[in-house]
């Protein structure tokens, strides 16, 4: 069995420690959070170490670390996981938006003969986005719909409440300013433009009231492919700007890396 640790116990972390015996070839060693209390009390449930730095998270000596805490925690603590010889689950992939950091993490990477895997999260179809790239992306959207209560806060918004009584564009413009203004929102699109390495793609946030999901919508052309992919998918009761399928994503990409047949 290999041996995997967690950062972040919150709405997602919890989902994703919970169900963990659904990652065929996994046993979890640890979970940390930055709240001692919040980590003990998923723990307990799971039968893990509870940690609140990386030191004791990686006591355990895991083969691989998952982020599903943040971006800062990614940034924090991407380089030291790989360092320390485990591999490494970016959640929180809006941190690829800063190219310094996706650099010195490719590096490092390199140098370490460790990998990175940046989930799919509350979206897919990366298998398709990394073909696109291959053929040269000509034009790229991708356009996110969320509850207002659900953007409530963000940076981006400057303090200004979203009304609650009709659809309103939140943000439009590129990827970088979309993660700064909506760093809890908008870690899908930085996965897209990643994966599909096309730094221009138009981000569109849109905020629209009584939303029971949240969409996503990317639309990518390239060469002789134009590709269209919708995602509804329902948010955390606990955490509306997050959908649930982002935990099990991160289940599928366990299973995947130690499963005989891998899908692309
Ligand atoms: N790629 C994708 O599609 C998606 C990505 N995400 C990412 O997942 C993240 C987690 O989502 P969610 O579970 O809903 O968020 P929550 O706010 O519910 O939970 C965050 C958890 O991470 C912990 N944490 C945060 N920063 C640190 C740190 N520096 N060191 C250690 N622990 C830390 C928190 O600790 P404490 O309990 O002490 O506060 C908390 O346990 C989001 O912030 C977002 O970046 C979310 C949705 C989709
Ligand atoms: O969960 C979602 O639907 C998307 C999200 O919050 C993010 O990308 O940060």
């Amino acid at each position: 069995m290999k041996r995997a640790a967690v950062i972040g116990c919150g709405a997602l972390g919890t989902i994703l420690v919970t169900n963990f015996a659904r990652a065929e070839g996994w046993t979890l060693t640890g979970v940390m959070a930055r709240t001692k209390a919040h980590a003990e009390a998923l723990a307990a449930n799971a039968g893990c170490r509870a940690a609140t730095t990386l030191e004791e998270l990686l006591a355990d000596k895991p083969d691989l670390v998952v982020e599903i805490a943040g971006i800062g925690a990614a940034k924090a603590y991407g380089e030291a996981v790989l360092e320390a010889g485990c591999d490494f689950v970016l959640v929180s992939a809006g941190a690829l938006a800063d190219a310094d950091w996706k650099a010195r993490m490719t590096e490092t990477a390199l140098r370490t003969g460790r990998r990175i895997h940046v989930a799919s999260g509350a979206i897919g179809g990366f298998d398709v986005l990394r073909t696109a790239a291959l053929m040269g992306v000509e034009e790229a959207t991708f356009e996110s719909t969320k509850s207002p209560k659900s953007l409530s806060g963000a940076p981006g918004l400057m303090g200004v409440e979203l009304p609650a009584d009709r659809e309103t564009l939140a943000f439009e413009g590129g990827v970088e300013e979309a993660v700064r203004g909506f760093p809890k929102n908008i870690n899908v699109a930085a996965a897209t433009v990643s994966a599909a390495d096309a730094p221009n793609v138009r981000v569109r946030l849109v905020a629209s009231p009584g939303l029971t999901v949240n969409t996503h919508h990317i639309d990518v052309k390239a060469g002789e492919m134009h590709c269209e992919l919708f995602f509804h998918s329902a948010y955390d009761p606990k955490n509306p700007r997050s959908s649930t399928s982002t935990a099990w994503s991160v289940l599928a990409l366990l299973k995947n890396l130690e499963s005989p047949i891998s899908y692309f």
